[in-house]
């Protein structure tokens, strides 16, 4: 890359892929984005966003319909889509993947890369947790409630070069990033929150935290799930620290009470991301013989429910 600011293209810039694109282009990247339903909105007004951080509102320096095809590569592809069966995440990349672009990940879930890193086994994969809330609130309408914070690492382990080039953007463009060695740690870390409380807030009717925490039995429950995930990632080879439980809930706790990604999706009436945050960690439970009676409740009941 030379000393200009390098090109990055969002794809599926929803709240996720617009925010973090708003970020690199606070700090002065070229940023695209591949829209799908949103098109007429984004062409017409760009990027409109309310939140802390003040007016982060952009548009997009190229702004492509699913199905354009790019005049160049940039040097990074963002994909910031859901993750859902059926969605054919490398051919949605492949497109605007050349020779050197970084594949950069900011999705939800446990064992996501794996389909990308075997599609394009010479680029750079780089998977990113991202620690926020915020939601679409009309096309190309963006609320951000609070946070930011991006966990980054290259997979399938270890840190290079190009992740702390866009670690340093991402903080040039004001936000708090944490660099790993261990990605797949990481995801096992987030999804000891995420498979519990993403899922059972869809069976509790789009429920939010403390409705879910509150309920008698809710907090058990939690607990109880949240130990399944700990006993899966660790017959994974992931050992995680038992106070994890704890300092989830105390954490949980003291944030205002707060809709997930997925009860927002199912209160949408869109797909949820079953696989990807509960199916996939059942999987490997499964794989290790390791009981996760309550996990697997729940994955029968949402995929009668789906
Ligand atoms: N929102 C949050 O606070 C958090 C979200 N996450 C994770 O981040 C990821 C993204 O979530 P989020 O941004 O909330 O989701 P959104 O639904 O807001 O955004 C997803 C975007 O992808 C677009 N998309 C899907 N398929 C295509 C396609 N073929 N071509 C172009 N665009 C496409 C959708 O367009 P369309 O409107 O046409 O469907 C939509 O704009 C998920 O894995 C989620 O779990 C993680 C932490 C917090
Ligand atoms: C952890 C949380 C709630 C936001 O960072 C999330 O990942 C989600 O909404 O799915």
């Amino acid at each position: 890359m030379s000393n200009l600011k390098p090109h990055a293209l969002i794809i599926g810039a929803g709240a996720i892929g617009s925010f973090y694109g708003a970020i690199l282009k606070r700090a002065g990247c070229t940023v695209s984005a591949v829209v799908r339903s949103e098109y007429d909105a984004v062409k017409a007004h760009g990027f409109r966003f309310e939140s802390p951080l003040g007016d982060i509102s952009w548009k997009p320096d190229h702004l492509y319909k699913d199905g354009d095809r790019p005049d160049s590569t940039p040097d990074y592809v963002i994909l910031a889509t859901k993750v859902l069966p059926g969605s054919d995440r490398a051919g949605l990349v492949r497109p605007w993947v050349g020779e050197g672009t970084n594949i950069v990940l900011i999705q939800n879930g446990l064992d996501i890369e794996r389909e990308l890193a075997d599609a394009f086994p010479d680029n750079p994969i780089i998977s990113c947790l991202a620690f926020i809330a915020v939601s679409r609130v009309a096309p190309g309408e963006i609320k951000h409630n609070a946070y930011g914070r991006l966990v980054m690492g290259r997979y399938p382990s270890g840190l290079d070069d190009h992740c702390q080039a866009l670690s340093d953007l991402f903080v040039e463009g004001g936000i708090d990033i944490k660099l790993t060695e261990e990605v797949v740690r990481e995801r096992w870390l987030k999804c000891v929150w995420n498979t519990p409380f993403n899922p059972l807030s869809v069976l509790a009717n789009g429920a939010d935290t403390y409705t879910m925490l509150d309920t008698p039995g809710g907090e058990k429950l939690v607990r109880e799930m949240m130990q399944e995930v700990i006993d899966a990632a660790k017959a994974d080879g992931y050992a995680l620290p038992p106070e994890i439980i704890d300092s989830n809930i105390d954490g949980t706790r003291k944030m205002p009470a707060y809709k997930n990604s997925m009860a927002l999706d199912y209160l949408n009436d869109r797909p949820i991301e079953l696989d990807a945050i509960l199916g996939n960690v059942v999987a490997i439970a499964r794989k290790h013989g390791v009981p996760v009676p309550r996990l697997e409740t729940m994955l029968a009941a949402l995929r009668m429910r789906a």
